[in-house]
């Protein structure tokens, strides 16, 4: 088998770096028993079937979150293309500054907003690493 053939499964995950007035990111800490337990990443989650990246986000900011985001705030930025030991993580990421609702960290997950400048001084999964640039250039 070539290198080419290898199969490994692709798994697209949304994830969404929410933007307050001040100019800093949300981060959310992954829990416990989950994989990468305790690094900070961007809320979001799996698509799954039948869905897209936007109503993907829109679903897992409500349950993660309990906050009401529209489509139309929802701004492709950058995305990660990542191969982890056991699947290939595609995930784009999105921006968005306006949302409805206090953000609440439904899922007893930790929340911290930060300064773009300081996302380095926060572990993250290796795939968010090479995003960072990208919102500090931004923001
Ligand atoms: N939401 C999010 N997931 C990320 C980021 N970086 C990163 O490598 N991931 C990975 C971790 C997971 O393997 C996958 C996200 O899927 P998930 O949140 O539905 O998966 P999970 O491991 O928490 O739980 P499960 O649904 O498989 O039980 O993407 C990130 O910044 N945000």
């Amino acid at each position: 088998m070539t290198a080419a053939t290898v199969s490994t499964r692709l798994v697209l995950v949304a994830a969404c770096a929410l933007v307050d007035l001040d100019g800093r990111i949300l981060l959310a800490q992954r829990p416990e028993g989950k994989p990468m337990a305790g690094l900070w990443e961007f809320p979001g989650g799996k698509v799954e079937a039948g869905e897209t990246p936007e109503t993907t986000l829109i679903r897992e900011l409500a349950e993660e979150l309990g906050i009401v985001v529209k489509e139309d705030c929802l701004a492709p930025l950058t995305f990660a293309s990542h191969a982890y030991e056991n699947f290939h993580l595609l995930m784009p990421l999105y921006i968005c500054r306006r949302w409805e609702g206090m953000v609440q960290p439904l899922e007893s997950q930790k929340l911290t907003w930060t300064e773009p400048k300081k996302l380095r001084s926060f572990p993250m999964p290796p795939a968010d690493e090479p995003l960072i640039p990208a919102l500090i250039d931004l923001l």
